[in-house]
């Protein structure tokens, strides 16, 4: 189906951000891994979010969904896989990825598997790094991707990973890692990318009752400035149980940035809720950003407030930490004046799609000046409208109708917001720009 837009009026307002996608992914496999019953509010139900509920139900946790909240009663990390099919995860990195390590806690077979995107998405290195821990989990199609099958068995110990490709895969073996045999000990080789989502990982279990204890080396041999080629991190998680908890997920940075970058571009005032001062989210830096394009930020306790008049500039900026903003701000850049040189994001060619070729492609049919490298674009503001297609991507579908603020824009395949933002039309109807699915 296109995505279009139907009308714009008065663009600003109040608006509430949907619930984070990362932390509702977690918040369900914690509890699910927990000895008892946790209540889980505000949980994000978006296909994404619902490959993860499926995955633990499969696995034996025993999971409603009330008027209130979503009540998850734990397997205490005895998992049972039920289905005899492989099980499958659509289009949820996030979730392929996390569970690759859980399910070695079955008692049995497990296989997981996606879509098409899905099965083109790395595994290796996590697979290789908890062979150490006595996980068995191999490519049935031998190329390093899905469909996996995971054996029974995780003896825990010593193991390494490089951070350069995914932060899932860390945040996989801590996860997992209480429950195995004997612990486990994680050293993460630079360069660690997407760091914050790790933080995040860290911040959840220790809501569900995990102690994990952190220390860092420096290498000094191949040592630069910024210390980010030479710092070995170490994670160590001692055999324990996850306690279960009464959890209330946060809003999503990541989502919200749609919202705030519509603002920016059009000009206007509004308030998103349920975006925290305190988050640990790395997507938090779309406010930095947004700030330094030339918009008014006031972080509050629960909300943001932003104010434009709809006149942006280039910036620099480094995205490494913070890869799924990659697209919102290559259409911020593109409506901006001057120049905005992305860099930091290899591992963004990685995800859905490989996203620096695929907003590259997508922006040049609207006639956008940029030049693309490994690691990401350089953009000159000024585009016109167009014709794109979200190639199945829900970030490039939810990016590029903000385009529509100014020119006129049809994206085909436009449907896919439902990945990670379910309610993105209506939510985007709240401050004034309606768009249409047809
Ligand atoms: O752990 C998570 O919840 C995520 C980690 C990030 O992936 P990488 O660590 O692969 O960059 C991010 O892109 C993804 O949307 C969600
Ligand atoms: C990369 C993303 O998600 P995942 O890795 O879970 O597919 C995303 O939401 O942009």
């Amino acid at each position: 189906m296109k995505l279009k837009v139907k009308n714009i009026s008065n663009i600003g307002g109040v608006v509430k951000a949907p619930p984070s996608k990362s932390y509702s992914h977690r918040a369900v496999i914690l509890a699910s891994l927990a000895n008892g019953t946790s209540k889980l509010y505000d949980m994000l139900y978006s296909e994404d979010t619902l490959a993860s509920i499926n995955v633990c139900r499969s696995l034996g946790a025993k999971i409603t969904k009330t008027d209130e909240c979503l009540d998850v009663v734990g397997t205490g990390g005895k998992l049972h896989n039920s289905s005899t099919n492989p099980i499958d995860l659509a289009n949820s990195g996030t979730t392929l990825r996390l569970m690759t390590s859980v399910s070695a806690l079955s008692d049995n077979d497990v296989i997981l598997t996606g879509d098409e995107s899905l099965q083109t998405r790395p595994m290796g290195l996590l697979m290789e790094s908890v062979k150490s821990l006595g996980v068995t989990a191999e490519s049935l199609k031998d190329n390093g991707k899905a469909p996996i099958l995971i054996k029974p068995g995780y003896a825990g110990g010593e193991t390494n990973i490089s951070g350069s490709v995914s932060s899932q895969y860390i945040s996989s073996i801590l996860i997992s890692s209480p429950l195995s045999d004997e612990g486990v000990t994680l050293f993460v080789l630079p360069e660690f990318k997407s760091r914050p989502y790790v933080d995040m990982t860290l911040d959840i279990m220790k809501k569900f009752g995990v102690k994990v204890l952190k220390g860092f080396y420096i290498k000094h041999d191949d040592c630069t400035k910024e210390h980010k080629n030479c710092r070995i991190d170490e994670f160590k998680v001692k055999k324990q149980s996850y306690i279960p908890c009464d959890y209330t997920v946060e809003g999503d940075y990541s989502s919200a940035s749609y919202l705030l970058a519509a603002i920016a571009i059009n000009g206007g005032h509004a308030k998103v809720l349920n975006l925290f001062k305190n988050s640990k989210q790395g997507d938090k830096l779309i406010l930095e950003i947004l700030e330094k394009m030339g918009a008014d930020i006031t972080v509050h306790d629960d909300f943001v407030e932003i104010s434009s008049d709809g006149n942006l500039k280039g910036i620099d900026i480094n995205l490494s930490n913070a890869p799924d903003l990659l697209i919102t701000v290559a259409v911020l850049a593109a409506m901006a004046d001057g120049t905005t040189n992305i860099t930091g994001v290899n591992h963004a060619r990685v995800k859905e799609t490989d996203r620096i070729d695929t907003t590259c492609r997508q922006l040049e049919k609207l006639n956008c000046k940029l030049e693309e490298f490994e690691d990401g674009m350089s953009i000159t503001g000024g585009v016109t409208g167009g014709v794109v297609d979200s190639c199945g991507d829900h970030r490039l579908a939810m990016a590029f109708s903000l385009i529509g603020l100014k020119h006129d824009i049809e994206i085909d395949n436009g449907e896919v917001f439902d990945v990670s933002f379910p309610n993105f039309i209506e939510a985007m109807a709240e401050i004034g720009l309606e768009l249409e699915l047809v």
